[in-house]
């Protein structure tokens, strides 16, 4: 499905060059849902802006079903953090929602079905002639969801975007994730910061090392597939899990390309469990 294979950036500036991502190398099969954690500044919003087509690599390539992204692909939506950045003041959540649509040309009744469908999803169905402006912050996140579901993308790719809103509302949004995963056959890639989320979200977790950056761990995530917030991270094998993740990002601090040269290899890498 989703193929990261010696993925390179180095962004070259006038007074500085960063070299970004060294060599990343990954698969994603269809239907999975995999979390992505790393150290402040490792690269994350650059491998997604690199997959996403949104950015060009100055090396190696992302592979979507055997084909070589080389701009925004059909079939891949972004959720980004900044959901008060990507939704428009002036337009209500209906036309929000709606926009992506529009370059598709499906028709005013299917376009309305898949944004009725979308709201009702998100738990928005009420909100559909709000101002963006109206709602708080979790649901404005929600809205930027619904337009992600709504264009009934194979792939979706999230860049941290639970950062910005309160604990409670995070984890309903979580566990949101986890039943659009489940109904919609999706395959998410998700960004995060917090290591409880990366557990608790995915099937994998890949870690990344920091800046210039590598995979360190590809980690299975052997929990049961029926979770819930208060049962599974209240589970033995969660807290091992949550600890071992933080020890490899404490241990990632310190670890880059330029430290180690083992690069797990994406088919290997992600079947092995490693003893905690
Ligand atoms: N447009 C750019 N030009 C130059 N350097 C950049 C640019 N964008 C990112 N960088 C640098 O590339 C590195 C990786 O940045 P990136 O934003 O991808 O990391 P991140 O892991 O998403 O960060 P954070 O955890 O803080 O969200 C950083 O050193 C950053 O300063």
């Amino acid at each position: 499905m989703l193929d990261v294979r010696n993925l390179q950036k180095t962004y070259t500036g006038r007074n500085r060059t960063v070299e970004a991502l060294r060599s990343l190398s990954f698969h994603i099969d269809a239907n999975e849902l995999v979390c992505l954690v790393g150290p402040s500044g490792c690269g994350k919003t650059t491998l997604l802006k690199c997959m996403a087509g949104l950015l060009a690599p100055t090396g190696g390539e992302v592979m979507l079903d055997g084909r070589p992204v080389s701009g925004p692909p059909p079939g891949m939506a972004v959720v980004f953090q900044e959901y008060g950045r990507s939704l428009f003041a002036w337009m209500n959540v209906r036309d929000n929602v709606a926009l992506p649509l529009r370059r598709k040309k499906l028709g005013k009744a299917r376009e309305k079905e898949l944004v009725d469908h979308a709201l009702e999803v998100v738990g928005l169905a009420d909100a559909h002639h709000a101002y963006p402006w109206q709602l708080s912050g979790g649901m404005q996140q929600r809205v930027a969801i619904a337009r992600a579901v709504a264009y009934e993308p194979k792939v979706l790719l999230m860049d941290e975007p639970f950062a910005a809103v309160d604990a409670q509302t995070r984890a309903d949004l979580e566990d949101l994730i986890r039943r659009l995963w489940r109904e919609l056959g999706v395959t998410v890639l998700f960004v995060t910061h917090d290591i409880d989320e990366a557990v608790y979200l995915g099937q994998r977790t890949i870690i990344l090392s920091k800046s210039p950056t590598v995979v360190q761990e590809d980690l299975t995530i052997d929990l049961p597939d029926e979770r819930d917030q208060l049962h599974t991270r209240s589970s033995a094998r969660f807290g091992e899990l949550r600890a071992h993740v933080y020890e490899q990002i404490q241990r990632a601090k310190h670890h880059s390309g330029d430290t180690e040269a083992s690069v797990p290899s994406a088919a290997g890498a992600a079947t092995a469990t490693p003893h905690l």
